[in-house]
């Protein structure tokens, strides 16, 4: 499977529903988690259980091109992960209506790379986009072309630590 992975609020869902209207069968992990008994829900959030996952997941009962969402990563094996620069990951965030909590936690998560590591950790072939000042159109473009093997976009060109200049906290609190 071909996972379409980054931090909540990158982009994943809006990229998806352009790559559904093309014709590609698109599925989130919360409906494979779902098929499992692996999804429950938490407050207002929806948890997957990875463990649980692991453990019934077989990629062969699932006809479908792109699984999206933030933990997708775990059970393809190639996947493409979107990356934003904070400070318009930040505006895109403010979009979706998220609190100051959720925003930080997910900015930070972004800056570390938390998704493309745990992506590197998980699957044998992983693609790095840039999305900042693309279209979604032109994302799902850069997607499709990597699915088909028409084009490869290695990671290793996004470094957000280096231009904020490290100082994470005051970088987001000045923008927040
Ligand atoms: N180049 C781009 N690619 C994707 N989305 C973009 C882009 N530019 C702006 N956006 C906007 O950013 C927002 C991204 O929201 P979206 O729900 O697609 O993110 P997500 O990664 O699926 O989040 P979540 O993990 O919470 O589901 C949308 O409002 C979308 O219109």
């Amino acid at each position: 499977m071909f996972a379409i992975t980054g931090t909540p609020g990158v982009g994943k869902t809006t990229v998806s529903e352009i790559l559904r209207r093309k014709g590609y069968r698109v599925i989130h992990i919360n409906e494979v988690a779902e098929y499992y008994g692996c999804l429950s829900r938490e407050g207002d959030e929806l948890v997957v259980d990875l463990d649980c996952l692991d453990g019934r997941f077989d990629p062969y009962e699932w006809e479908c091109d792109f699984v999206e969402g933030h933990l997708s990563h775990h059970i393809a094996d190639r996947c493409a992960v979107l990356r934003c620069h904070p400070a318009e990951l930040l505006e895109r965030m403010k979009g979706k209506g998220w609190d100051e909590d959720k925003i930080l936690e997910n900015l930070e998560a972004e800056i570390v790379d938390f998704i493309l590591v745990e992506s590197l950790e998980m699957c044998a072939e992983v693609h790095e986009i840039d999305t900042t000042g693309k279209t979604p159109h032109e994302v799902a473009r850069i997607v499709e072309s990597i699915y088909l093997r028409q084009t490869a976009s290695p990671p290793g060109n996004v470094d957000w630590i280096s231009e904020i200049g490290g100082e994470i906290d005051r970088f987001i609190r000045k923008r927040l």
